[in-house]
């Protein structure tokens, strides 16, 4: 009955500590107040529990919740809940939806889960051991989400009639994918290296093993068979041969995305901050604008302009020049650029085409002459994100809510998303980081000095990206989609932190991702968040999972890291009517006058 539910839920309560205070106790009619708890309309049996982000940290104790026995609904996501998964809570017999995602889960999935089950989300744990085959019998499942765990083995065949969502990407999946799952999408499947079949790639045709083969079929090679079968390997090769040939000539002809170009040693003095200094008499006029740029000046009207430092930065200095009509821009002053003129118009063009976007700044025109290069781009009247976030953090602040901050990630992520799937396999950013960040006036994030990168190819002695780096750049000194991606995952970190990841003044560098990863392994979790952002009541929920996805970028092994089209796709489902469904659940849970509060 009702009141052995509620013994079992305040034992729950009394061992799993929470940052969020639950108003369980038994002077209170369980069915009408307590947080989180829905009961059948008889009033007799609690039917659902939902504590999505209540900062519930642990294991949660056998015989607590797996007493309910008419539970259907449970919903634990985005806590800090840790070790196994106890038998008795996925046996259940009446449970059919369990949603467990953003926790720290690990061990192996019981074998025995409730054949009611309609939605298993077990999706960024630590779950390891194989997906059980068990989950074969379960004809209602709809749903099932176990992506970024470490699940092992293969892909269970789940011909299940029901399922239409699936994914287990990003675990250390392996083998073919069996053919009822084939229609799923390849989303469902990456980042499982040792994953193939459709709609993933082909699987490798294993060699004819002859140790593998019956004795009787080597001995049975007639001269014929032999024969054709060393032609068959000679057009192979040839095969291979050509393909080869055909690849590496388009490599030549693809080339301008990955311009390696020798840097010219820096300057010893700029010889006047005026970034027209260079220009070549009788050049006056060959700044060459973008398409679709409808600004109206020449170079003339340029170097006339007003201008105005707005810093140094790694590739040279960026100025804010104010033309005649009011028109203003800014002119960066690239350094250090070692490539021909033919070399630059070329990837200039590349990069006018890529950066087509709306979240990306705009690229209006540039100038080339041996001694200097500038590159004009739409100034950004709301600055930068490392400004917003950093900047006049004393009295006086505008605070940055958390609406904004995950609008201007959202809007960063497309942004370099973008870069990645029009820019092709080699093309990539190279210098994430949140003062390249900059705001529309309506706050969308928008990604700034694309290819510049790839221009000056050769890092100086300290890395330009430093804070930022993926630790494989440092050693490899390459940039790769994967770099972009951790990257990102640090200027996440430093949204939901509100620290900077470069060094400032005296101070040492912070590994953010380092330092983040040691307070959420000490159960603090709630102290890596900005205090800025304390103040906005439920939003814990997102909060924590925007850390799961920051955390997922800056994982140390690149293959392991989200492609940028699925942090996009990550930071989308944030907001999914899922999570309004639950924030819903959460306003019912305020107007049932409990004391939930933001720590
Ligand atoms: N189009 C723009 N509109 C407004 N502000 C800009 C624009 N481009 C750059 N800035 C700002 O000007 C300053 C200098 O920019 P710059 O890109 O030269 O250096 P950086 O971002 O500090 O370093 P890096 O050269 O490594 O990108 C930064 O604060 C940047 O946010």
């Amino acid at each position: 009955d009702i009141s052995s539910d509620a013994q079992s839920l305040l034992q729950f309560a009394s061992s799993v500590p929470h940052v969020r205070q639950l108003n369980w106790n038994s002077t209170i009619p369980i069915c009408k107040s307590w947080v989180g708890i829905t009961c059948n309309n008889e009033g007799t049996k609690v039917i659902a529990i939902h504590l999505p982000g209540h900062g519930l940290f642990g294991p949660i104790p056998p015989n607590t919740i797996g007493k309910l026995d008419s539970l259907r609904i449970l919903s634990l996501r985005s806590n800090f809940l840790n070790g196994s998964l106890p038998t008795d809570i996925i046996s259940i017999p009446s449970l059919q939806f369990l949603y467990l995602e953003n926790n720290n889960f690990s061990g192996e999935i019981p074998l025995s889960v409730s054949p009611q089950i309609t939605n298993l989300d077990l999706s960024f744990n630590s779950f390891t051991g194989n997906i059980p085959e068990t989950l074969k019998n379960l004809t209602r499942l709809t749903s099932l989400n176990l992506q970024f765990n470490s699940f092992s083995g293969s892909v269970p065949d789940l011909n299940i009639t029901r399922l239409r969502l699936l994914n287990v990407s990003h675990n250390q999946l392996n083998g073919s994918i069996p053919s009822s799952l084939q229609t799923f999408p390849l989303s469902s499947f990456s980042g499982n290296e040792l994953l193939c079949g459709p709609p993933l790639n082909p699987c490798p045709v294993p060699p004819p093993s002859m140790a593998l083969r019956p004795k009787k079929h080597t001995k049975k090679l007639t001269t014929g068979a032999i024969l054709a079968i060393a032609i068959g390997s000679f057009l192979l090769i040839l095969l291979l041969g050509i393909l080869l040939f055909c690849f590496l000539k388009k490599k030549d002809r693809d080339s301008v995305g990955e311009l390696t170009i020798k840097a010219v040693p820096p300057g010893k003095n700029e010889k006047s901050d005026d970034f027209g200094s260079g220009v070549q008499a009788g050049e006056k006029n060959k700044l060459v604008f973008f398409e679709g740029s409808n600004y109206n000046f020449d170079l003339e009207d340029l170097l006339r302009a007003s201008a105005e430092v707005l810093g140094k930065g790694s590739y040279g200095t960026a100025y804010k020049a104010i033309l005649d009509e009011g028109t203003i821009v800014v002119v960066k002053r690239v350094r250090e650029v070692g490539v021909a003129k033919k070399e630059f118009d070329q990837h200039m063009e590349f990069v006018g085409r890529v950066g087509r976007h709306p979240n990306i700044v705009p690229l209006c025109a540039y100038y080339y002459s041996k001694d200097e290069k500038l590159l004009v781009y739409e100034y950004m009247v709301t600055g930068s994100l490392s400004s917003l976030l950093h900047g006049n953090r004393g009295i006086g602040r505008t605070p940055l809510d958390w609406e904004t901050r995950v609008k201007i990630s959202l809007g960063a992520a497309k942004g370099i998303s973008h870069i990645h799937s029009e820019g092709g396999a080699k093309f990539t950013h190279g210098n994430i980081k949140s003062s390249n960040i900059l705001l529309t006036t309506d706050f969308d994030g928008c990604v700034s000095d694309l290819g510049l990168a790839p221009l000056i190819n050769v890092l100086p002695t300290k890395p330009r990206c430093i804070g930022y780096c993926a630790p494989e750049v440092i050693e490899t000194r390459k940039f790769t989609h994967k770099s972009d991606v951790y990257s990102f995952g640090v200027l996440l970190l430093e949204l939901l932190t509100g620290k900077s990841p470069l060094p400032s003044g005296h101070e040492e560098v912070v590994d953010l991702p380092r330092w983040v990863r040691s307070v959420v392994r000490e159960e603090w979790t709630a102290e890596v968040f900005d205090e800025e952002l304390m103040r906005y009541p439920h939003v814990e929920e997102e909060m924590v999972q925007m850390l799961q996805i920051g955390l997922a970028c800056v994982t140390r092994v690149p293959d392991n890291r989200p492609s940028m089209e699925e942090v996009v796709k990550m930071i989308v489902d944030l907001r999914s009517s899922d999570s309004s469904e639950h924030r819903g659940s959460s306003e019912d849970n305020r107007s049932k006058g409990s004391n939930v509060q933001t720590p």
